[in-house]
């Protein structure tokens, strides 16, 4: 199947016509190519999430790699970043090319694992990383998400194995020590509602360490959603510095403050948590000026049973495949912080780079330019159509979105992956 799409708009706002066929943008005639009228449509290339819990193999009750993928599609992108904190624990070649096949078997996303760090995400000992980078899956991210890798040998090990195939290491930034027992935010409040706080500086200072630690080695770190004023500020010295870091930001971070923890539902409990009006207004100047590099949804699906309970033995996580771009299009297109090839950007080109995948991996390429004979990798966005966040509308098996009832700017139409539409007329395709 070819595909004409007429009249879409460009991120750099010039309107023009795609020929989509034989997997790659196309040029010449488009003789039996179905006709697919784009006017006032943005196309953007296919969004490249950093970060997506997709629950399989082992909580498949909470998401599975199809219905993650569904909603991924229809969220806009053609790849993710499986992250390892599965069970089993994504830490040797067999389970990542598991991962990776299944991926494959659904095709409606390329699914990329991201290996562990650590075996087990035990923290003390490294992972088969080497392994994981030959094998079929072809490996570059690696990560023990959910867990901060806290030992900082095992950190720098970890920095110098990966260097040898340009691998990264993508660290959840949080001193345990700092957080124990901890339920939110530290802060005002916190204090007011009685709860165990998460300092700022349980980022920060892993952020620094992490930092000079990339730099002694001369290896690529990666930050997962950054959270705080004070770690944008880390993270401009750092690459002010040359430091080979980068750094990515959640949806949720950029909207969502800890003012909503005092609702007491813990669809608002999330990892790092909630922060001050403050740090979100940081985030989304981090984001426009480039100090972070990348929205990545930190899509983390789970159970009504682990979620409709109390704050306290609530798990921490949000859904966000299906409500990044709409989120990003209201918190930083429609206050002018960036345009769409901003977005484009920092949800396509710069998180393909930073996960490896703007080349011939185990995946296709991903992030590429729209330009003739590249990958037909893209999305369709209708910019005026808004619509309202309902549980029961999204794909994912989880229902955990705290966006219910809210009214987003910006609906997928159509994705395509490698020219095969996965989302038409604003449908999954499979
Ligand atoms: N973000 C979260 O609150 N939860 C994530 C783990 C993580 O990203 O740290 C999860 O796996 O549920
Ligand atoms: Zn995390
Ligand atoms: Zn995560």
């Amino acid at each position: 199947m070819s595909y004409l799409i007429r009249g879409a708009t460009l991120p750099d706002g010039t309107t023009t016509d795609l020929l989509l066929r034989d997997g790659v943008l196309a040029e010449g005639p488009a003789d039996g190519a179905e006709v697919i009228d784009a006017e006032g449509l943005r196309v953007l290339p296919g969004l490249v999430d950093l970060h997506t819990h997709l629950r399989q193999p082992g909580r498949e009750d909470a998401e599975t790699i199809e219905t993650g993928s569904r909603a991924a599609a229809l969220g806009g992108y053609t790849a993710v970043c499986a992250m390892a904190n599965t069970d089993p624990v994504a830490d040797a070649a067999g389970i990542v090319e598991q991962v990776w096949r299944l991926g494959r078997e659904v095709g409606l996303v390329d699914v990329q694992p991201v290996g562990a760090v650590t075996l087990g995400l035990g923290g003390e000992r490294l992972a088969e990383l080497g392994a994981m980078a030959d094998s079929a899956a072809r490996v570059r991210v690696f990560s023990d998400d959910g867990h901060c890798v806290h030992d900082a040998a095992v950190m720098r090990r970890a920095l110098e194995y990966v260097k040898a195939f340009d691998g990264v290491i993508a660290q959840h930034a949080e001193d345990p020590k700092l957080t124990a027992g901890a339920q939110m935010n530290e802060g005002e409040q916190s204090a007011r509602l009685g709860l165990t706080g998460w300092p700022a500086v349980a980022e920060e200072a892993i952020i620094a360490r992490d930092a000079l630690l990339a730099a002694h080695v001369g290896s690529r770190l990666h930050v997962c959603h950054v959270s705080t004023a004070g770690s944008v500020e880390v993270l401009r010295w750092a690459k002010s510095r040359g430091i080979r870091v980068t750094a990515e930001v959640t949806p949720h971070h950029l909207l969502l403050t800890d003012e909503l923890a005092a609702t007491y539902d813990p669809v608002y409990k999330v990892n790092p948590p909630l922060r001050t009006a403050e740090d979100v207004n940081a985030l989304r100047e981090a984001l426009a000026d480039g100090t972070i590099d990348a929205v990545a949804t930190d899509h983390a699906p789970h159970t009504r049973e682990d979620k409709e309970c109390e704050w306290a033995a609530a798990r921490p996580g949000m859904l966000g495949l299906e409500t990044a771009l709409p989120i990003v299009l209201r918190t930083m297109v429609e206050t002018g912080l960036l345009d769409w090839a901003g977005v484009a950007e920092r949800m396509s080109h710069a998180p393909a780079r930073i996960a490896g995948l703007t080349g011939d991996g185990a995946t296709g390429a991903h992030g590429r330019p729209l330009a003739a004979g590249e990958p037909a990798n893209l999305v369709l966005v209708d910019p005026s159509a808004s619509w309202t966040v309902t549980p029961e509308g999204l794909a994912s098996i989880s229902r955990n979105t705290p966006y219910a009832g809210l009214t987003l700017p910006g609906r997928v139409v159509a994705t395509f992956l490698r020219g095969r539409a996965t989302v038409l007329d604003g449908k999954a395709q499979a």
